[in-house]
């Protein structure tokens, strides 16, 4: 290539982005070509850097569709309360008051005390969410979520829960239940999170659980007093709602 000005011979040169390639490293083909040419060998699809895009994809994804969500209140409780089930009727109308209160509804989008708790706020004609997760077994959201978003990440999900929640409500659960209600505290704890609302529905339930944790954990000195204010014990819903009370 010539020169206009100087009438010199110039190098071959390609710019890509600030990067600029000269003679033997100009590649031949475009981009695209290349993208589309090429199969090549598969094994980077089950790579630590092709996960990180996976897991940066869930980010975008989460915060795209839940950044303009509104005021929002997250419910856990087990996957396996049965529809007959009085705790079932319990997160039934913890769904349908928080949407009174002008929440929207926030669960795991799978069955039980999570159904419910979608089934009371989309019947209240609020916004019903569930933050599903990918599963061994086929199990797909909840009929009554009405904004869905399936993760393969946990940890992916769980900061949905936190970020767009105002506090959380937990309903009596097992191991994934007790995860998401202690995630909470020490989140508090360490403060992660300011003013963040917890609320153990079911005081049958959750009593065996706070007396071990004020006679053996407080006792010997693993926690401090006020973390046992760190949630509110109650059976009944109102109170429950009256932490989440919108000024
Ligand atoms: C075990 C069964 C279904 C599991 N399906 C779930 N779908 C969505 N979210 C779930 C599921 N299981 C647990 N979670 C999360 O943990 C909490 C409930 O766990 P628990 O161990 O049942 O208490 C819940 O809040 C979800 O966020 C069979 O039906």
């Amino acid at each position: 290539m010539t020169d206009q000005t100087s009438g010199a011979k110039r190098p071959r040169e390609h710019h890509r982005g600030p990067v600029r390639l000269r003679r033997a490293q100009v590649e031949s083909g475009t981009t695209d070509q290349r993208l589309l040419d090429s199969r090549g060998p598969t094994d980077w699809v089950h790579t630590d850097p092709w996960r990180v895009l996976r897991i940066q994809s869930e980010f975008i994804e989460g915060f795209g569709m839940l950044a303009e969500l509104g005021p929002a209140v997250s419910v856990f409780g087990s996957a396996r309360t049965k529809p007959d089930d009085t705790m079932y009727a319990l997160a039934e109308s913890v769904g349908r008051g928080l949407v009174e209160l002008g929440h929207a509804v926030i669960t795991g989008g799978g069955p039980g005390a999570m159904e419910a708790a979608n089934k009371g706020a989309s019947k209240a004609g609020g916004v019903s969410v569930g933050l599903g997760i990918e599963l061994p077994f086929e199990q797909g959201l909840n009929e009554w979520v009405d904004i869905g978003i399936t993760f393969r990440y946990f940890f992916a999900r769980k900061t949905m829960f936190v970020k767009y929640s105002q506090g959380y409500i937990v309903m009596p659960g097992g191991f994934g239940t007790l995860d998401e209600l202690f995630e909470a505290i020490t989140l508090a704890q360490t403060q992660r999170v300011t003013s963040f609302p917890v609320v153990l529905l079911g005081t049958a339930y959750w009593s065996g659980l706070i007396d071990w944790l004020r006679e053996t954990v407080l006792a010997d000195g693993k926690i401090v007093p006020a973390d046992l204010d760190r949630f509110h014990l109650t059976d009944d819903v109102d109170e429950a709602l009256s932490h989440f009370a919108l000024r």
